[in-house]
């Protein structure tokens, strides 16, 4: 939980997202009274109701990403699922209740993350022990040990092979008995473990590589799991974020196959309105999650939910669509924006990749006019454009090491300008 002030939040999510000023500030709002909620004694915290917010605008514009930057920032369990999903073939009223199930996976490993960090140096020590032991065998004598100790500290034996066992915590293999959801989930995993010993499975890795699985396997065995279980319901009901995508296309109650739309919106409804969801780690209550609903409500509009679910989405915001001069913004001022992503990238090739103004300046352009033209798709037509762009360049590389490469508009127009011309090739290629 972050004690971060509204401004604070919005400023930090600036670095990631452009523009997009209202969503940013009911997002930044809505995180914020969390912190306000914590501060409050008995019986007023537990009435104090999360105001659960409705994003509305087109794809790829930032809903997603500004919600899931804010979970980031609140070091809070987040999910998104698409509303759709629940109207297949083949669904059951209660899968709804899977979200909360997968919240709290999401939850557990975020926990155990950071309890890992506190238990690290212990950790260290012991998978010390086991690399040692799998260099030099269990009987070998403390001198041989301590020699093997110096050369391993030396990173003299970082290349050689060998074989340690771990934990197998592979797929969470979970499943529910027939009939009888309320029991939760069964863990296979978990069943096993509690009959004694626990799944291992053996690695050959390098020494060097191992510690990263010997260190998260030994500070597992650290950790105290029912503490780690424990803070994870808990952050899963105060802390959680559910991203609720396509609620649009549940809106209005017409039904072709499988579920009817009205039907996900009622079984959607509990969830939201509060209700407790039986899981594997025990009841988790869903009144204090935060829900972000969103759509594009190009047909449907958010007078279509039901009554009930929009008293329970009280914040409106609307994203509005990116333009060029966002596009140009997004390449070129985000943390981590995909021109900076490809300049690191070649530069671990020893290439010096530059782009100028006005290369800068078509690759929006062309976005732009991709998105008018074939399928307005959002930020994410920059990923498709600049991929073809660099297509050659990333092929090459390997053998271009000590080069520097400057992409200029030229350059872009060459490699996508004719293809974003034909806007049947474009509509595989770009
Ligand atoms: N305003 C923005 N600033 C920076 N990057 C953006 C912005 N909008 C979208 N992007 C980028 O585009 C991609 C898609 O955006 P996002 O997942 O947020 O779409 P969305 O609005 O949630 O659409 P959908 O409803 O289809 O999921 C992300 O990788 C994101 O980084």
């Amino acid at each position: 939980m972050t004690n971060f002030s509204p401004r604070e939040i919005v400023s930090e999510l600036d670095r990631f997202i452009i523009g997009q000023k209202d969503a940013k500030r009911a997002v930044a709002i809505a995180l914020r009274n969390r912190w306000r909620r914590q501060q409050l004694e008995g019986s007023m915290r537990e009435e104090v109701m999360p105001k659960n917010i409705l994003m509305i605008g087109p794809t790829g514009v930032g809903k997603t990403e500004i919600s899931r930057r804010l979970a980031k920032l609140a070091g809070a369990p987040f999910i998104k699922v698409e509303a759709t999903k629940f109207t297949e073939v083949g669904y059951v009223g209660r899968d709804v209740e899977q979200i909360i199930r997968d919240l709290v996976e999401v939850a557990i490993g975020l926990q155990r993350e950071k309890m890992r960090e506190n238990v690290k140096a212990r950790a260290h020590v012991n998978a010390e022990e086991r690399v040692l032991e799998a260099l030099v065998g269990k009987t070998a004598s403390p001198a041989t040990r301590d020699s093997f100790r110096k050369k391993l500290r030396d990173g003299e034996m970082d290349d050689k092979e060998i074989e340690i066992e771990v934990a197998d915590t592979g797929a969470p293999g979970g499943f529910e008995v027939p009939g009888m959801p309320n029991i939760g989930v069964l863990n296979i995993n978990d069943l096993m473990s509690k009959m004694g010993g626990g799944r291992t499975k053996t690695r050959r890795t390098t020494v060097k590589e191992s510690y990263d699985f010997l260190i998260n396997d030994e500070s597992d065995k650290l950790l105290d799991q029912e503490e780690v279980t424990q803070r994870a319901i808990e952050s899963t009901q105060n802390d959680g974020i559910v991203f609720l995508d396509e609620i649009d296309k549940v809106a209005g109650s017409d039904s072709r196959t499988g579920p009817s739309r009205e039907g996900v919106q009622r079984d959607l409804l509990p969830l939201v309105e509060g209700t407790t969801v039986a899981t594997k780690y025990g009841p988790v209550k869903t009144d204090h999650i935060l829900f972000i609903a969103s759509g594009a409500f190009h047909v449907a509009k958010p007078s279509d939910l039901l009554p009930e679910l929009q008293g329970r989405l009280p914040i409106r915001v609307e994203l509005r669509a990116l333009e060029k001069d966002d596009f140009r913004r997004i390449l070129t001022e985000t943390e981590a924006s995909l021109i900076k992503q490809y300049i690191a990238l070649m530069n671990t090739e020893g290439v010096a990749l530059d782009f100028t103004d006005d290369a800068i300046d078509q690759l929006a352009g062309i976005a732009v006019d991709l998105n008018a033209t074939v399928e307005n798709i959002g930020a994410r037509r920059l990923s498709t454009v600049m991929e073809r762009v660099l297509d050659e360049i990333s092929y090459t590389a390997p053998d271009q090491g000590g080069t520097s490469l400057t992409i200029d508009a030229e350059y872009v127009k060459k490699h996508v300008g004719d293809l974003a011309k034909n806007t049947d090739l474009s509509r595989f290629i770009l």
